[in-house]
């Protein structure tokens, strides 16, 4: 499985560590940055994540800014994409059973490093339901079509 990563200045140490926890448990890590502390602009990391999900390049992706906001919101305009901000693992785990989230988000600033690692291994273990679920997911993405 491949997942893409990405990140604003916010969010350096954390990615880092999320990246490196997320290959140590076999996963295929496409890191699309940043990698230095230096001022950056997080529409950016999201779209280049989105992009990457959205083409089929990565299954799902994992982006992490100072509060997760901004960076979802930049991903949630690239077509194909639903991004969730989650801070807990439960939102996490109904982000994906749920809702079919193909990017999950937090923020550096919000959350410690053992949530950011819960978070995403409740969004990873879980599987959409389908069903109700996905008439409501197929609403959203006829949104975009309007
Ligand atoms: O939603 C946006 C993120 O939280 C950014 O990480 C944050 O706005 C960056 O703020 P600053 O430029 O003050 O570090």
């Amino acid at each position: 499985m491949k997942i893409a990563i990405g990140n604003d200045h916010a969010a350096v140490e954390m990615k880092q560590e999320i990246r490196t926890y997320l290959e140590e448990k076999g996963y295929e890590v496409i890191n699309f940055g940043t990698d230095t502390h230096e001022s950056c602009n997080y529409p950016e990391y999201g779209e280049a994540v989105g992009r990457a999900v959205a083409e089929g390049k990565a299954d799902c992706g994992v982006l992490i800014c100072g509060t997760g906001v901004g960076i979802s919101l930049a991903a949630n305009k690239v077509p194909g994409v639903l991004a969730a901000v989650c801070s807990e693992p439960t939102t996490a785990r109904l982000a994906k059973e749920h809702n079919n989230a193909n990017i999950i988000a937090f923020g550096a600033r919000i959350v410690g490093m053992e949530a950011a690692k819960s978070i995403v291994d409740a969004y990873l273990g879980a599987e959409f339901l389908g069903g109700r679920h996905q008439t409501r997911v197929d609403m959203i993405y006829a949104i975009e079509k309007k």
